[in-house]
């Protein structure tokens, strides 16, 4: 049995870890699946590489009402995927090259799938067919999440490996797949009403693909802010079919694709589609590593338990990323592993994850943007707080455009002008709303962003100037 001074399993964020202040020690790397991790494979990279020719297909779509009157003529798919996977593939075969070769003489990589079987012991199942066993004094465990598939009648629930079919089982995709078909699909079903499935929705449906997006909610995108979440659900309805309220309740192959059997507010009906794409959410893999073994503790939502210092109950032993995070985003795993790569080098003085202020974006037409609570939380909470909606179309950037429909919404506490949360639906939000990000941080008043800098004019960044404006002046509480 090989003992290391620190075993890193999983690839992404965790790979960012090992560098010049760790070259005095012998470090493990172990990696079940692609190098570099959900991100760069199989999750934000790629899927923003699709996301940008769509949005050049759909510019078509918009240019009419302005007056450029263009049409698409074809969309090279597997073009499109050999440029993006020739691309990628490419950084990963590069990323285990170099954890492997003389670059890094303190790393051992090992390729294969790793399990707890006692205190600080992973046993791993090699993919050449053999097994090894290491011991170390420290663990980062960095292993992610996976897709979880429902239990409906047809589908082979749990699955991992999605896109074949089990004998008397439905052929299906996930977000593993999908992004590999062979062509592009006529028509695509797409279970589920979270980020994957909107993200994916936007893609095929800019790119000619018959759409229909199934949701048991009564709203797609229900965890943003109540009042872009209906703006959203309006527009994605406009453009394909979304089925609210709807439940599947079988799938089964047919010759030509799937056919779903639903449950919805016009009662049952049966859908058909050539492909069928699953989106119903990630579940950490902290199970699957077994880490109870080694004393680790899982929450019930199946998350590694951290404290803080992303420490888990196990001293020595970290944990980062989508296995431990209740924010299943890259730039928090990414946050979480700068935290762990400073308290496995400075033990006596460590330093704390932020998660105050933890923004997220949903790259569809039109963009999503967040940060900080939501109006109906604060509602709910008894939080006191001011809100101002601004719309796009009221700035000079998006009047241009002729915007309609889409706003930034604040909300600030009354007494002190301070920030509580910012959400956008609408042209580039992801990047407009980066200044009041860096405002909830620093502790900037509303007030004092608005007034006490310039704002490029006419640019869309005045909509987080004239939203912010439009908050009233802080009243202090005495
Ligand atoms: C389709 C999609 C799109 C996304 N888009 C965005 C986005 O736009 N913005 C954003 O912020 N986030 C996005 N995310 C989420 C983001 O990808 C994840 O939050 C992030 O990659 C998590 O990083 P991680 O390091 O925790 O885990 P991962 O990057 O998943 O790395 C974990 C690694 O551990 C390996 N592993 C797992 N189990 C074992 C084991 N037992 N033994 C050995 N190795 C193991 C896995 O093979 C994997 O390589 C997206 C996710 C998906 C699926
Ligand atoms: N732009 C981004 O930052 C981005 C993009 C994609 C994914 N992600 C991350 O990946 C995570 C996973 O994405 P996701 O879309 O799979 O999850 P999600 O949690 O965003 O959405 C899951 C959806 O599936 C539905 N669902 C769950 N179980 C179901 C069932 N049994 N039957 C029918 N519907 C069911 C839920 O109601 C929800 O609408 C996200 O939480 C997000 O953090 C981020």
């Amino acid at each position: 049995m090989a003992h290391f001074d620190l075993v890193i399993i999983g690839t992404g964020s965790g790979n960012s870890i090992p560098g010049p202040e760790f070259e005095h020690l012998t470090i493990a790397i172990v990696e079940d699946g692609l190098f570099g991790g959900t991100c760069l494979n199989v999750g934000c990279i790629p899927t923003k590489m699709f996301v940008h020719p769509a949005e050049l297909a759909d510019a078509a779509r918009h240019g009419k009402a302005l007056g450029i009157d263009a049409q698409l003529n074809a969309v090279d798919w597997p073009g499109i995927r050999d440029r993006i996977f020739g691309r990628i593939d490419a950084i990963e075969a590069g990323g285990r090259q170099y954890r492997e070769g003389p670059e890094c003489p303190n790393i051992t990589v090992f390729a294969g799938r790793g399990r707890f079987i006692e205190h600080k012991t992973l046993h791993i199942d090699l993919h050449d067919g053999g097994t090894s066993q290491v011991t170390a004094d420290r663990f980062v465990l960095a292993a992610g999440s996976h897709v979880v598939v429902p239990n409906i009648p047809g589908l082979a629930a749990g699955t991992d490996a999605a896109g074949t079919a089990e004998a008397g089982t439905a052929t299906f995709h996930t977000s593993d797949t999908i992004m590999r078909l062979d062509k592009l699909p006529a028509s695509i079903a797409i279970l589920g009403g979270g980020y994957i499935a909107a993200e994916f929705a936007h893609v095929f449906s800019s790119f000619g693909v018959q759409v229909t997006q199934i949701a048991r909610g009564k709203r797609l995108l229900k965890s943003q802010d109540a009042d872009v979440s209906a703006q959203y659900t309006k527009e994605a309805a406009a453009r394909y079919t979304v089925l609210l309220e709807t439940q599947v309740s079988g799938v089964a192959n047919t010759a030509d694709g799937v056919e779903l059997q639903l449950n919805g507010q016009d009662g049952t009906q049966t859908l058909r589609a050539e492909v069928l794409l699953i989106a119903t959410g990630r579940k950490p893999n902290g199970a699957n590593l077994a880490v109870e073994a080694t004393g680790v503790a899982l929450d019930d939502h199946g998350r590694v338990v951290v404290d803080e210092f992303q420490q888990t109950g196990v001293a020595g032993i970290y944990a980062l990323g989508d296995i431990s995070s209740h924010y299943q985003l890259k730039h928090v795993a990414n946050h979480e592993a700068k935290v762990v790569k400073h308290n496995l080098a400075h033990p006596d003085s460590p330093i704390s994850s932020d998660h105050r202020f933890v923004p997220a974006a949903v790259f569809t037409d039109p963009q999503i943007a967040s940060v900080g609570i939501t109006e109906a939380h604060a509602i709910k909470a008894g939080i006191p707080h001011a809100v101002k909606i601004q719309n796009y179309g009221d700035i000079a950037a998006g009047w241009a455009r002729e915007d309609s429909g889409h706003f930034l919404k604040v909300l600030a506490d009354p007494a002190t002008g301070l920030l509580l949360g910012a959400h956008a639906i609408g042209p580039e939000a992801a990047t407009v709303i980066q200044p009041l990000i860096q405002a909830m941080h620093f502790g900037q008043t509303a007030h004092d962003v608005a007034t006490k800098q310039y704002w490029i004019h006419p640019a869309l960044s005045e909509l987080v100037e004239n939203a912010l404006l439009g908050l009233p002046t802080p009243q202090p509480t005495h």
